[in-house]
């Protein structure tokens, strides 16, 4: 019998709208105010005064880190980006015209199947893979990006930061001090809001009992969907269509005759603005500068001055993400890889909190399909 039969159907959230399924220390999403504070710091305040590196100490740690601390976790971090030979063999053999989403989420598989503490999900086992997967993420996005266009990869400068290292494996330079600090700030916006998809996947794993590894591959394959992280990709898609800003509010109308989603804009939490947007935009306006090409900026300008006055929506963090990320150079492909060598540091916090007092994700679904029947057998049915 289908439960509706036999009892009334119980109030269901569906997409789990509004419905607190844990406590968390980690980050707290404020939609009143438009705020959002990592480990009680807000996050505007974070990107002005820290790097990306005490970013992600203070998520796997809860506490800013000295000096001293700063200083072993860049060490470690610097010392474990190299990939093994055999898994750069493996990139290399990945097929060209894959999406380097998929690209990452395999690269991340293989390490798990290679890394020697793989079946250790101890808490202590589990941060020295979060450090090795931190490290790594990088030099292989950039390696199956540079394969899939026949060049070498870039081995990776442990002299240099996390985001000058980035540039410097993807394009074998490290730009101006202004463009890296744009795509540090960009890192720590992006690395970690609560509960989204990609991390309650992470935490569903985890919650299995299954490693890091397995969390995180997960969640990769759930921050690709284009209405979670790959929305910064289909940004500057949409932005490349318009092509000029003259064009941008016949092309909104367009979308809103056909009621299609104007990628970039709504969020699940966040009804009046997204806390990391305005911090966002300044440096993407700062990138507009540099480059001296003010067209995309123009461009998402006035849609999202149209976006508010036609529908009331605001845009999310993936819109001035998207057109930042081309202004510094990067192919449009690269935008959601980067988004993952960024949170993978909320990922792995989530992670080591769900096994610190896990219990298995496991909730119900009220079943709706055909009443019980006997099974016709084979012969009899026609
Ligand atoms: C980093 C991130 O992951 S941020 C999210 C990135 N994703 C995107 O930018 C994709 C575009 N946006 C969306 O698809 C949605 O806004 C989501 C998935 C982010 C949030 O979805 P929900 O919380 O389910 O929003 P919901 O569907 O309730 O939206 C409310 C109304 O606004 C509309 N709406 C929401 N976002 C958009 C949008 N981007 N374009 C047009 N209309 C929109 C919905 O159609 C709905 O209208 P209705 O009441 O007439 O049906
Ligand atoms: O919180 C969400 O649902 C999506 C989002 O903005 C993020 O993951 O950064």
């Amino acid at each position: 019998m289908s439960d509706a039969t036999t009892q009334p159907q119980p109030e269901i959230r569906k997409g789990l709208v509004g419905v607190y399924a844990d406590v968390s220390a980690i980050s707290k999403v404020m939609p009143e105010t438009n705020s959002l504070t990592y480990r009680g710091y807000a996050v505007q305040d974070l990107c002005e005064n820290c790097s990306f590196e005490e970013v992600a100490y203070l998520l796997w740690n809860g506490e800013l880190p000295t000096r001293a601390q700063l200083d072993a976790f860049r060490k470690e971090e610097a010392a474990n980006r190299a990939l093994s030979p055999r898994l750069l063999k493996a990139i290399e053999g990945y097929p060209r015209d894959a999406h380097p989403m998929d690209a990452i989420r395999t690269s991340v598989s293989l390490m798990g199947m290679e890394d020697p503490e793989v079946a250790d999900v101890s808490d202590a086992a589990t941060r020295r893979k979060a450090m090795r997967l931190l490290a790594k993420i990088p030099t292989a996005i950039a390696a199956a990006h540079r394969f899939s266009k026949g060049q070498a990869p870039v081995p990776p400068d442990p002299k240099l930061s996390f985001s000058e290292n980035f540039f410097h494996v993807v394009f074998g330079k490290v730009p101006q001090p202004e463009v890296v600090k744009a795509f540090d700030v960009s890192l720590i916006l992006y690395a970690e809001h609560t509960f989204n998809a990609s991390t309650f996947t992470a935490r569903t794993i985890a919650s299995t009992g299954a490693d890091i590894h397995a969390a995180i591959t997960g969640a990769i394959g759930a921050l690709k969907g284009p209405l979670h992280g790959g929305a910064n990709e289909a940004v500057m898609h949409m932005l490349k269509e318009i092509g000029e800003p003259e064009k941008a509010a016949a092309w909104l109308e367009g979308k809103f005759d056909h009621r299609a989603l104007v990628m970039g804009f709504g969020h699940r939490v966040y009804k009046s603005g997204d806390s990391r947007v305005p911090t966002m935009t300044k440096y993407a306006e700062r990138m507009a500068e540099v480059v001296g090409d003010r067209r995309w900026m123009e461009i998402s300008r006035i849609l999202a001055a149209e976006m508010l006055r036609r529908k009331n929506i605001h845009p999310n963090l993936d819109f001035p993400a998207g057109p930042a990320y081309y202004l510094m150079g990067f192919e449009i492909p690269l935008f959601t890889p980067i988004f993952v060598a960024s949170r993978i540091t909320g990922w792995a916090a989530h992670v080591l909190e769900q096994m610190a007092d896990n219990r298995l994700i496991r909730p119900l679904s009220w079943y709706t399909g055909v009443e019980q029947r006997p099974v016709v057998p084979l012969a009899q049915r026609g």
